[in-house]
């Protein structure tokens, strides 16, 4: 089962109604997890229309946005992660430049600004008083008016999504149609990022805009090149990405060292698994590499990616129905003890 097939040249799109209407059939539900193991395996990346999430939430929640990042920096500093941010579960604003991206021994600062919100727990919440990493209350957003209720929304509803799509995707596993629910992923420790990309500037371009664009779609990008997300993988399970429409920013590698566009469609969301999923499913779905580069427009770019993630103390082994007759090829791990090692890395400020 493993050798995937990953030089993928497009994104499939799959239509995840019957995963969302409670009178589907199980053969029907079957029928959508076929399609969604197929991506998982060959691309790792997928879009999914028919979600159940109204447009006009998922607008709404980019829009106001949009004019959150237009306050002044002083006004945004009011929630920005600072260098307590430890103590303070690393959820807030982050100023551009202030996330990082690690490669062998270096890093390179990110070109966005963003606020991150996690799992809400209250100051009183045992976890909290405990001082468990990563837990901790989320400093909402609450200068545009209706914004906080907004993204409240946004993330129940990307829960019920995601929690839908796990099921599908359990069933294309042949696995139990609640996997990812109860103590695996049913309480997910979820992530919101709410980021603005400004456009490059191509200051540093050798030859003008367009040369610079055709290298940067090549294998390798020069270190010194300016990205508006550097090359990596999720953290977790499931991401459902909410990006603007007219911009086209976000790019997939294939095993050839290609990237490919994974461009805006509109009713759509762009979904990718994390590495989560290697470690379950023994490595037949392998998280892909991705990065983000907002330079063929003058336009700047909000997207709001929401990662399902499994429970913090979800302990994640390769599953011994999918290592077949071969050993486990990666040593368990405790969810909560990776996001960990990857957030504790994502800042330089
Ligand atoms: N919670 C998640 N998955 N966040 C993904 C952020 C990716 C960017 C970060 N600079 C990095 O290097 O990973
Ligand atoms: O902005 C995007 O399209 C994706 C961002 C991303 O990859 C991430 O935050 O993990
Ligand atoms: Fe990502």
């Amino acid at each position: 089962m493993i050798g995937n097939c990953r030089g993928f040249h497009s994104i499939p799109i799959i239509d995840v109604q019957k995963l969302r209407d409670s009178g589907s059939t199980l053969d029907e539900r079957k029928r959508v997890g076929f399609e969604l193991d197929r991506a998982c395996r060959e691309v790792g990346f997928f879009y999914v229309r028919n979600h159940g999430i109204c447009d006009d939430l998922t607008t709404r929640v980019r829009e106001m946005s949009r004019r959150w990042f237009d306050l002044p920096a002083d006004v945004k500093a009011q929630i920005a992660l600072t260098a307590d941010c430890k103590q303070k579960g690393f959820r807030g604003y982050q100023a551009l430049g202030s996330n990082v991206t690690r490669y062998d021994g270096g890093f390179q600062r990110d070109w966005h600004e963003a606020i991150d919100l996690y799992k809400h727990f209250d100051e009183s919440h045992p976890a909290v008083m405990a001082g468990l990493p990563l837990h901790g209350p989320n400093p909402w957003p609450t200068q545009i008016d209706g914004h906080r209720e907004a993204l409240e929304t946004y993330v129940q509803e990307c829960i019920s999504l995601g929690a839908d799509l796990l099921r599908g995707i359990a069933l294309g596993l042949q696995l139990d149609e609640d996997f990812f629910g109860g103590s695996n992923a049913g309480d997910p420790f979820w992530v919101m990022r709410i980021i603005h990309y400004p456009p490059l500037e191509l200051s540093a371009a050798p030859s003008g805009s367009e040369s610079t664009f055709a290298a940067l779609m090549g294998e390798e990008v020069e270190r010194s090149v300016q990205l508006s997300c550097g090359e990596h993988t999720d953290y977790g399970l499931l991401t459902i990405v909410n990006q603007d429409e007219n911009v086209s920013a976000l790019q997939v590698k294939n095993s050839a060292g290609k990237w490919v566009a994974a461009d805006p469609i509109p009713g759509t969301f762009v979904c990718n698994i994390g590495d989560m999923f290697k470690v379950w499913t023994n490595g037949l779905y392998q998280p892909t590499m991705h990065r983000v580069i907002n330079i063929s427009s003058a336009k700047r770019r909000i997207s709001v990616p929401f990662f399902y993630e499994p429970n913090f103390n979800t302990r994640v082994e390769p599953l011994s129905q999918l290592c077949g007759s071969e050993p486990p090829r990666y040593p368990g791990i405790t969810y909560g003890d990776h996001l960990q090692s990857k957030v504790f890395q994502n800042f330089e400020i």
